[in-house]
């Protein structure tokens, strides 16, 4: 489904909102989503509204380019009635399909990961029997440089107790537990043991093994089962997108005050922004990005890394 934004420069991005989605609701279903942000669903398409201190985004999504252009037209018009105190420009972009979203090149995507600090021995060797032993699963294993920008976080946030959700063959547990304390520890969380019996031999030879607290079992029962209080410094949710809600909600009561929740895969390829997917993937999906970007228990920011990255820092 083609997709096209607009960056509206403006000082008053909430008052458009507000006005938009009012006044479109008579022709139109309109709804205020949160704070500053909203939707409007036409018959040809939909137009996704959210403000930021100085700027309206815009991004409208419709079956086929007239349709776009429709719903272009129509949001255009009605913003530069209502901005009867300021002269706005509403310039989008030209259409990109939602579902392939390329956010770094390939050229870029090959120059960063030549300029970040490269996987050592045991992780190379770990992704290696990975593709091997998993085939096309090997995809979800994180990058390289995803698993040096994780050893980093945990080493800026100083944790020393660490929760993961989705293991897989422990590429990323490796690089969160060694960024540990040696007294530190990760709880890892898995329902195959299909998957995470290869990664225990690399964690055993990265000497992290000790570290690491392996519960096999849905990721959601396990973190149930935690005393409810603060106790972690840092977690990493990477399992099944449609509990990642869940996850949120019994995550961030057991984060310490500054500790960091990350999130991976939060673009699900770029279908998170186009309304024609509909599976519970991405609904679940749109419903955490939109709940973490306006929790006011967490400072939050979302990072265009691989398939999108959230950072959120419990106040
Ligand atoms: C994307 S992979 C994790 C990749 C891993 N972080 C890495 O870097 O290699 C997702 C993992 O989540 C696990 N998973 C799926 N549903 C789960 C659930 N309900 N509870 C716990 N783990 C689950 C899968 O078995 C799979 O290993």
């Amino acid at each position: 489904m083609p997709l096209s934004t607009a960056h509206v420069a403006t000082d008053r991005p909430a008052r458009y909102v507000k006005q938009l989605i009012s006044h479109m609701g008579h022709k139109a279903t309109a709804e205020l989503t949160g704070a500053g942000r909203g939707t409007v669903t036409f018959r040809q398409g939909t137009c996704s509204l959210t403000s930021t201190r100085d700027e309206l985004i815009l991004i409208a999504a419709a079956p086929e380019l007239d349709s776009l252009a429709g719903v272009q037209d129509v949001v255009t018009r009605h913003l530069v009635r209502f901005a009867t105190q300021e002269e706005i420009h509403v310039e989008w972009t030209a259409p990109t399909a939602g579902d392939a979203l390329e956010i770094v090149t390939p050229a870029v995507g090959d120059y960063l990961l030549a300029h970040s600090t490269p996987a050592d021995q045991v992780l190379t060797e770990l992704a290696v029997a990975t593709r091997e032993a998993t085939g096309r699963s090997a995809g979800m294993q994180v990058s390289p440089d995803e698993g040096a920008l994780l050893e980093m976080l945990v080493r800026l946030a100083g944790a020393r107790r660490a929760i993961e959700v989705g293991v897989f063959t422990g590429y990323s547990a490796l690089c969160i537990a060694r960024a540990l304390p040696a007294d530190g520890s990760l709880l890892a969380c898995d329902v195959s043991t299909e998957w995470t019996d290869i990664a225990q031999p690399f964690w055993e030879r990265a000497g992290v093994r000790e570290r690491i607290d392996l519960r096999i079992g849905p990721a959601l029962d396990t973190l149930r089962a935690l005393p409810e209080e603060p106790a972690f410094d840092f977690a990493f949710v990477d399992a099944d997108k449609d509990n990642y809600p869940a996850y949120c909600e019994e995550i961030v009561p057991r984060l310490v005050p500054g500790g960091l929740l990350v999130l991976d895969n939060v673009f699900l390829g770029g279908t998170v922004l186009d309304p024609a997917f509909q599976e519970e993937d991405q609904r679940a999906m749109r419903r955490v990005n939109d709940a973490l970007a306006r929790d006011d228990r967490l400072d939050c920011v979302m990072l265009p890394v691989r398939d999108g990255v959230t950072l959120a820092r419990k106040r």
